[in-house]
C-alpha cells in the first residue's frame, strides 16, 4: 500500500527552462531524480553547488532530503557532500545539490543529467527541555563499538 502524495510547489528558475522536473525513474522509486541545469567539471577532490534551476515550497511538516545516487558514487566517486542534504520547508531559494568527487578522475557533469534524487519526508519537531539527570539503561553511556565490532 502507498501512502498519498504531496503536492510540493515548484517554481522553474530562468536557467531551468526546459528542463525535466524531478520524476520517479519506477513505479516504486523512492526518490524523484533531479537534473543539473549546468554544465561543470569536477575535479578530482572539488566540491561544487550544483544548480537545478527551480525552488520549491514544501508543505509545512514535511522537507525534502537530497541523496546520491548510487550509480555515480560507485562508478565515479561522485557523491552528495552532505548527505542527506535538507531543504526546509520555509527554504525558497534555488534547491542545489552539493557534489563532490571522491574519485580520481575529473567527473563532467551535464546540463540535463541526472546528478541526485529527492526524497520527501515527513518532520518531527521537538523542544528540549533541560533536565538535572536522565533516566538510566542497560547502555548508558556505552557507545561507537561498545557492543563489538
Ligand atoms: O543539499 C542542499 C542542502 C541545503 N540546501 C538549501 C535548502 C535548505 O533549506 C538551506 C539550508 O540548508 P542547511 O540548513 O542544511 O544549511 P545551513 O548551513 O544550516 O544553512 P542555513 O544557515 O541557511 O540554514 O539550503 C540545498 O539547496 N541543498
Ligand atoms: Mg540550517
Amino acid at each position: 500500500m502507498s501512502s498519498p502524495e504531496i503536492s510540493i510547489s515548484l517554481k522553474r528558475l530562468d536557467h531551468g527552462a526546459g528542463l525535466p522536473l524531478p520524476a520517479y525513474a519506477t513505479a516504486h522509486a523512492a526518490g524523484l531524480d533531479v537534473v543539473s541545469a549546468e554544465d561543470v567539471t569536477l575535479a578530482p577532490g572539488a566540491r561544487h553547488a550544483v544548480a537545478t534551476g527551480f525552488a520549491i515550497a514544501i508543505p509545512e511538516g514535511y522537507e525534502v532530503q537530497v541523496r546520491p545516487r548510487s550509480g555515480l558514487a560507485l562508478k565515479h566517486g561522485v557523491t552528495c557532500l552532505n548527505t542527506p542534504g535538507t531543504i526546509d520547508a520555509d527554504y525558497r531559494g534555488e534547491v542545489k545539490v552539493i557534489l563532490a568527487n571522491l574519485g580520481a578522475e575529473p567527473f563532467e557533469v551535464k546540463r540535463g543529467e541526472r546528478i541526485a534524487q529527492l526524497v520527501p519526508a515527513a518532520v518531527q519537531r521537538a523542544a528540549f527541555a533541560e533536565v538535572k539527570e536522565l533516566d538510566e539503561t542497560a547502555r548508558g553511556a556505552g557507545g561507537f563499538g561498545s557492543t563489538g565490532r
